[in-house]
């Protein structure tokens, strides 16, 4: 008979092939009685002398006492699953088994040391302790161990000694058995216990014969499986070698076929019904001829763990199919010291990236951001990889295609199962792009002009105390140049907003060609431009881009297919020079702009420190204002209007001034724009008609004649719908001639609204007083509306005055106007002429009527009779 007996799954068989047939008599395993406490050893056929059988019998005794022993023994050691407790229950059988008085063996478990102490007490001498240090590993070695204590701890001379003894040798031979090193001396004693091994085994275990019929099973498996041996016993339960049906089958079959362990994993049924998993070796007993004889199968019981794997891979899969459909894209990345590279995307990273997941698989996690790694928000990425923690920003990525989206990324670091180191980074990818683009959106709408696109007040404060600072840094300076469009309210009134929109428009692509792009153009509302020069290393260059700014803007401006024409006045202040924050800079660029418009426009002024003395900021100028009407600080100033023929003063046109007590005199341009927004010119327009009318009839009483007073008259003043009223009360209050009053309205207020301009100035004639257009020329009047309109004069815009003696364009311009008017029967007086050699032109044009510089600048009451008195001189 072959027996080979396989122990646990982790151990080689323990003997393979002992042919027992040599001996006279073998051993039968499957003669156990229950739970192993009786090993029955049966006879061969042949038979036995007298002295044969009493060596038998008495070998049965021997081995029934010691085999009393083993079973407890054996019990402690395969039913007890720590070792403390197997040594406990080990010692415990030596006492009552084997008659020790004591037996100790500790197990000391101390990290440095590692051993297991054994102490054992023989009662025939109490005092004698035997001590034993054992080295331990794990509880594999510890067994092997168990033999060596017994052998330093047992004494000799008793007759349970000799069982222990026998015992420690069987385990000795079992283990040297089991390490291949030491032949059986006793096969009889080996086979025994290997049975026993085999029964008690916590395993189950299975011989078959090789047509799968079992031959015998241990407990262990009749326990997992449900059935008796004798249920068991001649059934198929293993494969039948000679017709495998299955794959599987044949598989374990070549194996087995091979002298092979076949190994793996099955699902069984149990009596009752119910499944379990069991891992099994199976392994085959051959014959001298290599013939198959049995297959011996060892199982184990791993439903716990297939199911707890089962649970496993189900929550995986939950974690799997949330990862796939999650919104965001999600990205798992190796977080090793040297490598970031990607080990898995999910379906929404391909579709927000474009990439497909095994383009990216092993690329580096940062792919997404190309070279475009100047991003302030990634410093914030780098340090959480850095510190292995959370981490989150908003990067600019860029898909497969090429084109930039906006990741909104969290970051988080994965521990491994001890917890304390990552092993990898899950990214959460957001396509923020919609989102970032409508902040930015909001924050450029925040920061800029709708119409121009060029910053707003909101940034330029910004810009300012950004090119301060860095100024400051670099010993530099900063120029603010503050530009505001000449008569641009004309091109508004005439050719309404869309016209003049389009202008700004042109107006700041040329502003902004005249800069770097580090510098600022701003506009500030209406006509107000702001460009912040940034890194001057001198004062004047301030100039020479002023200059580049006014030659942008002489270029005419092409609107609804005409050329318009625009020009600007700018002011200029320098940080340090002339203060070292935005708002006084500001101030200050202001003040020397209104000084440019002063002096005709179409120019740049640096800011000089005495224009400060004379300037008022325009936030304190609608208080002061209010109460300056209050208070009488108000005044009007004459100037002459000549008629060239009689070389006489024929009129005064009547112009505010602001005596302000600490300023001093302030000209009407510096307050008047702001007193039309405000509303206040209403109260001083009529002030200003009042004290007109009063002084032209003073002047008349004075015996200066019948002069004509001309006064100014707003577009808001215009606007009113009592006008008429108003002025006929004025009237009548002074007592003026009403032929002796003419009311000036630029071209531009009366080109509005055509209509019901006709209809004022009707009602306005009605009273019998002139009406005169302003500033003409630089409006867009038709000559069909000049011939409606009960208009009385025209008065040349001084730009075209300027020139008219060396200018033939002006000339032809202003010929032209003359030559229109005097067609239509209207007066003509050119403004602003300054010279002899623009009156000898303007006379070979037939423009009889002038004012200007050249024949008296505005004056007081009192300058202007002295004047009157004095009279004109038109030739040299
Ligand atoms: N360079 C130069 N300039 C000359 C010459 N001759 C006259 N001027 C200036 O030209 C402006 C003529 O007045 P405007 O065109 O009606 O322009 C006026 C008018 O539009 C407005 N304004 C003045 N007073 C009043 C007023 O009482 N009511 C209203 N609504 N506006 C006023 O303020 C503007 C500016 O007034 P002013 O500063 O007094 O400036 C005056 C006058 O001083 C010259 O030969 N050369």
């Amino acid at each position: 008979m072959h027996v080979g007996i396989g122990l646990l799954r982790y151990w080689p068989p323990l003997c393979q092939g002992y042919d027992l047939s040599a001996h006279r008599w073998y051993v039968g395993v499957k003669f156990f009685d229950t739970r192993c406490r009786r090993l029955y050893i049966g006879l061969d056929t042949a038979p036995m002398t007298s002295n044969e059988l009493d060596a038998l019998a008495a070998e049965t005794q021997r081995l029934s006492q010691w085999h009393m022993l083993l079973g407890e023994l054996s019990a402690c050691l395969w039913f007890t699953e720590d070792l403390p407790t197997m040594l406990h229950g080990f010692c415990k059988a030596l006492v009552t088994r084997a008659g020790y008085l004591s037996a100790e063996l500790e197990l000391d478990l101390e990290e440095q040391s590692q051993v297991f102490k054994a102490r054992v007490r023989h009662s025939n001498s109490p005092e004698a302790v035997q001590h034993a240090t054992l080295p331990v590993s794990r509880f594999g070695t510890a067994l092997a161990e168990l033999r060596v204590s017994a052998e330093f701890a047992l004494g000799v001379g008793h007759e349970a000694h000799g069982v222990l003894l026998r015992l420690t040798h069987e385990l000795a031979e079992a283990i040297h058995a089991l390490q291949g090193q030491h032949p059986y001396n006793d096969l009889q004693d080996s086979v025994e216990m290997l049975a026993l091994s085999v029964q008690q085994s916590p395993y189950m275990v299975l011989f078959a014969k090789p047509s799968g019929e079992v031959v015998f099973c241990n407990d262990s498996y009749c326990k997992g499986s449900g059935y008796s041996t004798a249920e068991v016993i001649g059934q198929r339960m293993l494969v039948d070698l000679s017709t495998p049906s299955s794959e599987a089958e044949l598989r374990m079959f070549n194996a087995l076929k091979m002298g092979e362990h076949w190994q793996g994993d099955m699902q069984c049924r149990r009596k009752d019904g119910s499944e379990y998993w069991v891992r099994q070796i199976v392994s085959p007993l051959c014959d001298k001829a290599g013939n198959i004889t049995h297959l011996v199968s060892v199982k184990q019981d791993i439903s716990h763990c297939r199911f707890r794997l089962k649970d496993a891979e189900e929550a995986l899969l939950l974690r799997e199919q949330a990862l796939s459909s999650s919104s965001n894209g999600i990205m798992i990345t190796r977080s090793d010291v040297d490598d970031h590279s990607i080990v898995y995307v999910n379906p929404a990273f391909e579709r927000i990236t474009g990439y497909s997941a095994s383009e990216v698989i092993g690329r580096e996690g940062r792919f997404l951001l190309r070279d475009d790694l100047a991003q302030a928000d990634l410093e914030e990425i780098r340090s959480a990889l850095r510190e292995r923690r959370e981490g989150q920003a908003v990067l600019r990525n860029y898909r497969k295609d090429g084109t930039q989206f906006w990741n909104e990324l969290h970051i988080a670091p994965v521990k491994d199962a001890d917890g304390q180191h990552t092993t990898h980074f899950v990214s959460v990818i957001n396509d923020a792009t919609e989102r970032v683009n409508y902040q930015k959106e909001l924050e450029y709408q925040a920061n800029h002009d709708a119409l121009t696109g060029l910053a707003n007040r909101n940034l330029l404060n910004d810009r300012i105390i950004q090119a301060i600072a860095w100024a400051k840094r670099q010993s530099l300076f900063v120029g603010i140049m503050l530009l505001d469009l000449d008569h641009f309210k004309l091109v508004n009134d005439a050719s309404g907003h869309g016209a003049g929109d389009t202008m700004l428009k042109e107006v700041a692509q040329r502003l902004n060609s005249c800069v770097r792009e580090t510098d600022t153009v701003a506009r500030l509302g209406g006509d107000e431009f702001v460009l912040v020069l940034t890194d001057l290393p001198e004062t004047g260059d301030v100039d020479v881009i002023a200059e580049k700014v006014l030659k942008a803007l002489a270029r005419p401006i092409e609107i609804n297919g005409v050329d318009v024409f625009v020009t600007a006045s700018i002011g200029v202040s320098v940080y340090p020079r002339d203060g070292d924050h935005g708002e006084l800079l500001l101030r200050y660029a202001d003040i020397a702009m209104y000084r440019v418009k002063e002096h005709g426009r179409n120019s740049v002024r640096q800011f000089i420190p005495e224009m400060g003395a004379t300037a008022i900021s325009r936030m304190n100028m609608e208080g002061a204002m209010r109460r300056g009407l209050e208070r009488g600080e108000f005044a009007l100033h004459y100037q002459p209007k000549i008629d060239l023929l009689t070389q006489r003063i024929v009129g005064a046109e009547a112009l505010v001034r602001w005596n302000h007590p600490q300023i001093g005199l302030i000209h009407p341009i510096e307050f008047i724009p702001l007193a039309e927004e405000s509303g206040l010119i209403l109260p001083l327009g009529e002030w200003v008609l009042t004290e007109a009318c009063r002084q032209q009839v003073a002047w008349l009483e004075a015996g200066l004649g019948a002069l004509e007073m001309s006064v100014n008259v707003s577009a808001r003043q215009f606007r009113q719908e009592d006008l008429a009223e108003r002025v006929a009360q004025v009237v009548a209050a002074t007592g003026i001639a009403p032929a002796c009053l003419a009311l000036e309205l630029t071209e531009s207020m009366v080109m509005q609204d055509v209509n019901s301009t006709l209809l004022a100035l009707r009602t306005l004639k009605q009273l019998g007083l002139s009406i005169s257009l302003d500033d003409f020329g630089t409006g867009y009047s038709s000559l069909s509306y000049l011939r409606r309109f009960p208009i009385d004069e025209l008065k040349i815009d001084k730009s075209f005055i300027n020139d008219v003696h060396v200018n033939e364009d002006d000339a032809a311009i202003a010929g032209a106007i003359i030559a229109m008017a005097l067609s239509l029967g209207l007066r003509v007086v050119a403004e602003g002429v300054e010279s002899q050699a623009q009156v000898d032109r303007l006379l070979a044009m037939g423009c009889t009527q002038v004012q200007g510089y050249l024949f008296g600048r505005p004056m007081d009451a009192a300058s202007f009779v002295a004047k009157f008195q004095a009279g004109v001189r038109v030739f040299p």
